[in-house]
């Protein structure tokens, strides 16, 4: 023992710790570089990265505002380098064509390298958003849209949008002395009600919760044990960003630190108890459609929502719990979120140009009346309504990045070669607020979008949506929903800012969420 003892303490004293030290650092900033200066004749422009730190401090921040910076600075086609990986920012519609390609057998089917994140999240192989097997994508992608397009299916998110409505405003209606509202914590617990009803009829009750908190009445400071199952449910699903943006931004090498290993331990809590959650509530429903199949009798119990249309489409009864629960949780994610803060930025640029007010509110007087309640095909109708929420999106656009990946694809755009594994970021905002396409970009002008808009603009140039094979399969109900929701809502009332000379707050994670956005509430004078 003494022996071996003896021998390491020789080879330590001997051991020059500067050589180590200066070789590690070497060997470090030869791998930054090497992918920086080596592999292709010519580069885009773009920053030259740190050692060590690369490019992070580019990005650092609301990553959605810093890579418009460098696409101001470095043109509509720069690049940097992240984690080890090419990451091109694009900014020009006419480079876009192969990334937003329509084809469902394009290279480009995968937004980002896969991660230990999206694996702990389940999302590497299940879901569409981040998911890894294309096979799957191409599944699960045909039942979705499959799900959210037929117009049976837009008329019942209407139904249940206006009957949200009328609950939201029955609150507000309450609301005697204090008027001044949260925008955005309304918003956000009247989507998640909202959803709560169209994918799987779970009652959420966010907005009476919300509510009673508002006003310290009953059901605060109960114990998570006293909670009926709906209440445990809606805390679970308000948990789940969190978990997701823990799981997808915190490296795996730091789960294991003391402090952060409780983290992990409780958002692994959070997806198991969503999990089961959405399992019994996916193998109720399955149950209660083969009831459904047995006696014809039944078939009014079992509801129309998108849970349904998921489990029925086609005949196929047999899908997996699994594969449904993720589609489903990523209705909810991907469907709350980017919906309330394209209300509150509504909200806002209405607030701040009452003259779009009045000619949308005539138009909903107009063609609605006073008190009826909207329906599906009265969605058509409401064109300049439809004008305000294209342009709050084009100015406020709740996706302002998204991503296209290949691991095995390279790609040429305009004269440079990228290869596989290249990362592209589409800077959607960068593109709505260019002058080439929209002169004067930082004013609110519904107008460019009246008529034939599409005509006016280049392919891609307004891309709220995204585009191509994997553009937002929820578009048309989310403009169902949103139009539906202004009609209910801007036929009563009407917002004034409090601080009407503040800009709007964002946290950017996944989207552009719109944050302490304050308003006056004032019933509408017909
Ligand atoms: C204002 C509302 C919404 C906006 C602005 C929005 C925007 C977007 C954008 C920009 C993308 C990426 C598209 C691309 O990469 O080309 C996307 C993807 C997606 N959105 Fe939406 N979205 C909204 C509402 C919804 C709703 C209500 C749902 C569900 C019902 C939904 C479900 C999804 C899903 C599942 C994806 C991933 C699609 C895939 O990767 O194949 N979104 N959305």
């Amino acid at each position: 023992m003494s022996i071996i003892s003896n021998l390491r303490n020789e080879i330590l004293s001997r051991v020059d710790w500067t050589l180590i030290f200066a070789v590690i650092v070497f060997v470090y900033i030869f791998k930054t570089y090497r992918l920086y200066f080596t592999t292709r004749k010519s580069r885009p422009p773009g920053p030259i990265p740190l050692p060590i730190i690369g490019h992070l401090h580019h990005v650092i921040g609301n990553v959605a505002d810093k890579k418009s910076q460098l696409n101001d600075k470095y043109g509509e086609l720069c690049e940097i380098t992240m984690f080890g990986y090419r990451c091109v920012i694009i900014s020009k519609p006419e480079y876009l064509k192969e990334l937003f390609s329509p084809n469902v057998y394009s290279p480009f089917l995968r937004r980002l390298p896969v991660s230990e994140g999206f694996k702990a999240v389940g999302m590497d192989c299940e879901g569409l958003l981040l998911n890894h097997d294309v096979d799957k994508w191409r599944h699960n992608r045909k039942f979705f849209t499959k799900s959210l397009s037929p117009p049976s299916f837009i008329k019942l998110s209407v139904k249940y949008t206006a009957e949200a409505c009328a609950e939201l405003t029955k609150y507000w209606g309450t609301l005697k002395h204090d008027r001044m509202v949260r925008l955005d914590e309304w918003y956000r617990a009247f989507t998640s009600d909202m959803m709560g009803l169209v994918a799987s009829g779970a009652k959420e009750d966010s907005m009476r919760i919300y509510y009673e908190k508002l006003h310290g009445l009953k059901g605060q400071g109960k114990q998570t044990k006293s909670l009926s199952r709906g209440e445990q449910y809606r805390l679970l699903r308000t948990e789940y960003p969190d978990a997701l943006a823990f799981f997808i931004f915190v490296p795996k090498i730091l789960w294991s630190l003391p402090i952060i290993r409780n983290q992990v331990q409780r958002y692994r809590n959070v997806l198991d108890n969503l999990t089961s959650f959405e399992v019994d509530f996916i193998n109720k429903r399955k149950e209660s459609l083969q009831k459904t199949d047995q006696k014809d009798n039944e078939k009014e119990s079992v509801r129309d929502d998108f849970l349904t249309m998921l489990l029925t489409q086609n005949g196929e009864t047999d899908s997996s719990a699994d594969i449904i629960k993720q589609n489903i949780r990523e209705m909810f994610s991907a469907g709350t979120g980017t919906t309330t803060s394209a209300l509150c930025a509504v909200a806002y640029l209405l607030a701040k140009n009452p003259e779009c007010e009045e000619r949308m509110v005539n138009e909903l007087f107009s063609v609605l009346g006073k008190d009826r309640n909207i329906e599906l095909a009265d969605l058509s109708k409401l064109t300049y309504t439809e004008m305000v929420i294209n342009e709050t999106m084009r100015l406020y656009p709740v996706v302002p990045l998204t991503y296209r990946y290949s691991p095995k694809t390279e790609l040429k755009i305009a004269e440079y070669v990228f290869p596989a594994n290249t990362i592209f970021t589409i800077n959607l905002a960068h593109m709505h607020r260019n002058p080439r396409y929209f002169p004067n970009p930082n004013a609110f002008d519904p107008e460019r979008f009246a008529g034939n808009w599409k005509e006016r603009y280049p392919q891609y140039a307004f891309s709220p949506f995204g585009q191509g094979v994997k553009a937002c399969p929820g578009r048309n109900f989310a403009m169902a929903e949103m139009k539906t929701i202004l009609a209910q809502v801007y036929r009563k009332y009407t917002f004034k800012l409090v601080k009407p000379d503040e800009p709007l707050h964002f946290k950017f994670s996944l989207v552009n969420d719109i944050s302490k956005l304050e308003a006056y509430l004032e019933e509408r004078k017909v």
